[in-house]
């Protein structure tokens, strides 16, 4: 049974395909409320309200997914969850148009002071001349962050027949052609916009993006709009421009306090605020909670989920493409890990044949874990095996070649240890498996399956007959067995599937036997 934590407030509607699941159970309380049974839970789903911090995730050891119904995952330490090999998922377009009619709704609502007007008209006053606005229309808007809401905010500004002035240093000029912005630099956008509003996600760039010395740089008069998140636009530094008049008005959805509490802020008339709404729709509710839970159920069904914000993005239809070779993948590292147990400090991966043309960046991932995991005892996935990788000092890197050996597709790993190298090729085989065809220098063909016993012996006749005999006395039965050499008379070596493992003593009676150098016991 698959535990799930819903801590914060998701749509029901939305959890519904989790709901029809019957190996899932869905528990919907708040963290503190949960607090005695954190440690059971395998998924997470939250909004922003709860804190994922590495606290809480030291308490949740069998946690394998946190998924983030919206878009922001700031209230989520996900290096510290892609450190325990946690997945993070969030739902990226759900609550876009959302979050940019509101962004829209308070601009208008700024300039119009609606908000200020309806409390006067509300407490019994009828003021006209004290609530003249500005029309939108012919105005500058300045947008911080031209992603998914910054471009359909912009959209909805050219409809008011506004001019849309954007800074985003991520932004091509085809995009703002087709969308009819122009770019500029941020300190152009910030001198020469009657209303600005940014879209972009906090991170170390844009906490304070808009503080004193950039607020400095705007026009006299300026209208400020935060609908992304709290900390873009500082707000203490903010305090003395509305004191100056310099900024007309601002508004706020989002704050650096979640509630800002009682912040000098609110004690401005032309500062208007909304309780963090962006989101808060029907609608965007609805989207958000029903993609994070299909991408759960992908998860738990052992399918790729495609809005991960730690793992490489992966369609249906490239995991499909790449599920044998990240197998087979996986099967290289974890046999190479075994062979070279000893440190190691490069990894290098190349990809011939048909798999070149695929995403290989999960393959590596794959094959990458499966080295580290005879090697380290916490969880290794393919969520923190880069991490892990980097952390104990091996690194690893993907060539592409045409040598494929006569198969279809190679996947070739070779491991560079102290004093040693080791190197590993495997192909695929559509409808009949994996098979290892080249081990440590010498060609072979062996099935990467079950418990497989490596023999490195001197070219002799008799050795299978000698190896036979001792297996049979211990009554270890061979399942398959494949012989390959360097040359004749030369280094020579067999591997064995068996139908079970074998103990110390089978391999200290197989070491005995003249001529054998190594034996082996290896996991696939
Ligand atoms: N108030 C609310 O309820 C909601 C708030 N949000 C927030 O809105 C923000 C934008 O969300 P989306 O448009 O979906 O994200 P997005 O990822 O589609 O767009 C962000 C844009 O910011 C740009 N950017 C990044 N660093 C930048 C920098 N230093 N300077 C300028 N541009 C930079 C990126 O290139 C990207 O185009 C996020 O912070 C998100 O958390 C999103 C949904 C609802
Ligand atoms: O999706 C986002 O980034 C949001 O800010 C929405 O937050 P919420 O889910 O409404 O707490």
């Amino acid at each position: 049974m698959v535990r799930v934590l819903v801590s914060d407030a998701i749509s029901e509607e939305g959890l519904a395909p989790l709901r029809t699941s019957a190996h899932i159970d869905i528990v919907q309380k708040n963290v503190s409320e949960a607090e005695d049974e954190l440690h059971t839970f395998d998924a997470l789903l939250v909004r922003s309200a709860t804190k994922v911090t590495e606290e809480l995730l030291a308490k949740m050891p069998k946690l394998k997914i946190v998924g983030r119904a919206g878009v922001g995952v700031d209230n989520i330490d996900v290096d510290a969850a892609t450190k325990r090999g946690i997945v993070v998922i969030n739902a990226p377009n759900g609550n876009t148009i959302s979050a940019a009619e509101h962004t829209f709704a308070m601009m208008a609502a700024l300039v119009r002071r609606i908000p200020q007007a309806h409390i006067s008209v509300k407490s019994r006053e009828w003021n006209r001349s004290a609530f003249v606005g500005n029309e939108l229309f012919g105005k500058k808007l300045g947008i911080i962050g031209f992603g998914r809401i910054g471009s359909e905010v912009a959209k909805r500004a050219r409809a008011f027949g506004m001019t849309v002035h954007v800074f985003d240093p991520f932004l091509t000029k085809e995009r703002a052609e087709k969308l009819g912005v122009s770019i500029h630099s941020l300190d152009e956008v910030l001198a020469v916009a009657d209303i600005i509003t940014v879209h972009t996600p906090l991170t170390k760039e844009t906490r304070g993006l808009l503080g004193t010395e950039n607020l400095a740089k705007t026009k006299k008069g300026v209208y400020l709009i935060n609908c992304a998140r709290g900390g873009i636009i500082d707000e203490q530094t903010l305090i003395p421009f509305l004191e100056s008049g310099h900024v007309a008005g601002v508004a706020l959805d989002v704050f650096e306090q979640e509630p800002p509490g009682d912040h000098p802020l609110l004690a401005f008339d032309n500062v208007i605020v909304t309780p963090h709404l962006g989101a808060s729709t029907v609608e965007a509710q609805l989207n958000v909670a029903t993609q994070v839970a299909e991408e759960l159920l992908h998860f738990f069904e052992g399918q790729p989920v495609t809005s991960s914000i730690n793992l490489p993005a992966l369609s249906k239809d490239v995991y499909e493409k790449i599920q044998a070779f990240y197998h087979l993948g996986r099967k290289l590292g974890l046999i190479a890990s075994q062979f070279m147990n000893i440190p190691v400090q490069e990894l290098s991966v190349t990809y011939a044949g048909t798999v070149a043309d695929l995403e290989t960046t999960y393959i590596t991932r794959s094959l990458l874990a499966g080295f580290l995991r005879p090697r380290v005892a916490s969880t290794v996935n393919e969520v923190n095996a880069a991490m892990v990788a980097k952390e104990r000092g091996i690194t690893y890197g993907e060539k592409f070649s045409d040598e494929t050996h006569g198969y279809a597709n190679c996947i070739s790993l070779t491991v560079h240890g102290e004093n040693k190298t080791f190197t590993i090729k495997g192909t695929h085989v559509p409808n009949y498996g994996d098979r290892i065809v080249h081990f440590d220098g010498v060609t072979i063909d062996f099935a990467p399956e079950g418990h497989l016993l490596y023999i490195q012996h001197h070219d002799r006749p008799g050795m299978i007959g000698k190896v036979g005999n001792v297996l049979g006395a211990h009554n270890v039965n061979i399942a398959t067995m494949q012989v390959g050499r360097q040359e004749a008379g030369g280094k020579a070596m067999m591997i064995l599937s068996l139908d079970k493992p074998v103990d110390d003593a089978v391999l200290k009676a197989l070491a005995q036997i003249d001529d054998i150098e190594t034996v082996k016991r290896l996991e696939a």
